[in-house]
Order: C-alpha cells, then structure tokens, then sequence
C-alpha cells in the first residue's frame, strides 16, 4: 500500500463533538461552542455500537437535518461512524464529509470490504479507520488497505486504544507500540489520536493527548459536549467546548524539524554513544544466550526439563529488584525478562530436538 500526504490543513487537526448526536438543541448548541472555540472538524455519532443491549443506540438519520443545518449556519466538516453499506449511502446521500470506521468494525474484513464497495463512487471521501478492538496491526493495516485498493487517498488512521479483560486505569489500553509501528510502516499515514476512548475519564485526557503530540501525531479526535454531565453515552469522558479549549492550550507541540546543525550535530554524537552501548548490549545478551545453550546441552543430558520453575521465579524476583537499584523501571526489567526467558526456552527447545 503506497499512501502519499493528502493532508494540507493545521496540524494538529483537531475534531470534536458529541459522543452521540442527541437533540437538535444539544447539537446545534455543541457546534455552536466548539466553533466558538476555533474548531471547524465536528464529529457525532448516530448509529452508536453498544457493548450491551437497551443501552442508547443513536437517533439515525434523524440526525442528518441538524447536521445539514449546522454545516450551513457554521460552515464546519462533518465527521460521523459507518458500520454498514447502508449507512455509507445514508451518509453519501446526507453530504457528510468525513466516514470513520469503529473499532468493532474494523476486526471483521467482511463489514470493512462492504463498507469500502460502497464507497466506490465517492472515493474523494475522507475515510478514517480506528484500530480494532483487539490488539492486532494487520487487522488494521488490512482493514486501511481494502480502503485504499478501493480508491480513497484522504485516509487516516485512529488510534483508540484496545479492549482488556485486566484491570487498568484506561478505559482502552493504549499500546503505544502498535500505532508507533503502524506510522513506522506508512510514514505518510495520517494518524490520529482518540484521548476519550483509551481514557474513559476527563482526567486523564490531557496526558493522553499530550503524549500523542510528544509522539508525532498528526491530529486529535475528541468528545466534546455542551452539558457532559447530562450525556446520553460516554458522560464521564467528554469535555465542554470551553474545557476542551483549556486542555488544547495547555498541549505542547512538538517540533519535526530540527532548530540547527549545532543540534543535529550534537544529538548524532548522542546518538554514536548509543550506537555504541547498543553494540555492548548485545554482545552481553549473546553471551548469556551462549550460556544458556551449555545449561541446555547439560539438562537434555541427564533428561531434565527445559523449563525450571524455581530458577524462573528466582530471576523473576530478583532482576527487577537489581535493575530498580540502578533506577530502571523494575516492569521494563520483568517484561525484558520474559522475552529473554522465551528465547531461552527456543533455543534450549532447538538443542533437545536436534538430531531428530
Ligand atoms: C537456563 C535455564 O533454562 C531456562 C532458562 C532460564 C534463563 O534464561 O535464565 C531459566 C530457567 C529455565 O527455565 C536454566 O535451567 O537455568
């Protein structure tokens, strides 16, 4: 997939709106708002996919007069959420502007591709895909591709965060890594981050949206309503327009561009010591990797398991306890562990089927 900048607007592109459009008043009042406040990208939901039954499901296309009416009185970009070909003519029909693909949309190929055919004839349409509920990159890049060998180049991508059985103060976990990889992939992607949905709560936006503009970014999706307290869907993660105002202000944006050669000059020389360190990691890693193949040899000797619990436990213990003492995050330290506890037991796996 060959994606090219489309792009040409203020970054960070900001959208904004209601969760869910309710009322003609509560929408009109919304825009009303957030037009006040410099934001020109409105999003609302209509058809709104709910984990549960008899919760509020959306107005439909009800919708679609208060939405040709605010676009007409404020001259503002519509944003909504397709899960089906019908709702793609409906939103064709109804002149709205951007499409953007849900999360539990996304992870089925036959929704996707449904979506994408229908929108065959209009493929100057801004299509964005949030990614799957699951943490998984190709059901994303897969859902991004059937839009793309369908015709439409103003694609981007949101970022949402990712459904957990565990417990965790987000709503959606981010793994930050999985859309890192994604903009790795496609540079010219256009990436945009959804702070209401991986927090869940007000409190937690800013650091959200703050850390999507320390990680390049190219624009912010976020839930906005004139009453948030009295929300029909997602009432404890949305913001009025004037609060949404506060958090945009407070929002450092980063630089892409390097400010000098003195600077570019200095960070190489950073960036040579890493390259340096890096070397010795590895040759540190290989070492004990080198020792765990003798452990191996040893153990398929005499028929011992590969896997040691204790010893397991013991390193487990430990390690994050020795990297704390030289100020590493003991959890990198665990998770640092656990893939090299893996590779060992490939490896020592590799030794005890060899010759068969
Ligand atoms: C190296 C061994 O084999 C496995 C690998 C370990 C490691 O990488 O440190 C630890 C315990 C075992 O599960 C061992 O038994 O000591």
């Amino acid at each position: 997939m060959e994606i090219k900048q489309w792009y040409e607007g203020e970054k960070p592109w900001i959208i904004a709106g209601p969760c869910s459009a309710e009322t003609e008043e509560q929408m009109m009042e919304t825009v009303e708002g957030l037009v006040n406040q410099g934001i020109t990208t409105i999003r609302a939901g209509i058809w709104k996919p709910r984990t549960r039954p008899n919760s509020f499901e959306g107005v439909g296309k009800k919708a679609f007069p208060w939405i040709k009416k605010a676009k007409e009185i404020f001259k503002v970009q519509f944003a909504i959420e397709v899960a089906s070909a019908q709702h793609v003519e409906m939103a064709l029909e109804n002149d709205i502007d951007i499409l953007w693909v849900g999360a539990r949309t996304t992870v089925n190929p036959f929704n996707v591709q449904e979506i994408a055919d229908a929108l065959k004839n209009a493929t100057d349409k801004t299509v964005f895909v949030k990614n799957p509920i699951n943490p998984d990159l190709n059901l994303w890049i897969g859902a991004l591709e059937r839009f793309h060998q369908a015709g439409i180049t103003k694609l981007g991508a949101i970022h949402r965060g990712f459904s957990t059985y565990q417990e965790s103060i987000y709503r959606n976990i981010p793994l930050w890594q999985i859309p890192i990889d994604l903009k790795s992939r496609y540079p010219e992607l256009l990436l945009i981050c959804d702070p209401s949905h991986i927090a869940g709560k007000r409190d937690l936006l800013f650091e959200i949206a703050q850390k999507a503009m320390n990680l390049r970014y190219d624009g912010l999706i976020i839930e906005s309503h004139r009453d948030p307290a009295a929300a029909w869907s997602d009432a404890a993660q949305q913001l009025t327009p004037a609060n949404l105002r506060v958090l945009l202000d407070k929002l450092q944006i980063r630089d892409l561009t390097f400010p000098s050669e003195k600077f570019q000059n200095e960070l190489d020389h950073f960036r040579d010591e890493i390259d340096e360190t890096d070397k010795e990691l590895l040759e540190v890693l290989a070492r004990r990797l080198e020792l765990v193949k003798k452990v191996g040899t040893y153990k398929k000797d005499k028929n011992v398991a590969i896997f040691q619990l204790e010893r397991w436990n013991t390193i487990l213990q430990n390690r994050p306890e020795w990297g704390n003492q030289l100020n590493l995050n003991p959890e990198f330290v665990k998770t640092l562990y656990q893939a090299i506890h893996d590779e060992s037991i490939r490896i020592q796996t590799d030794i005890y089927h060899e010759g068969e």
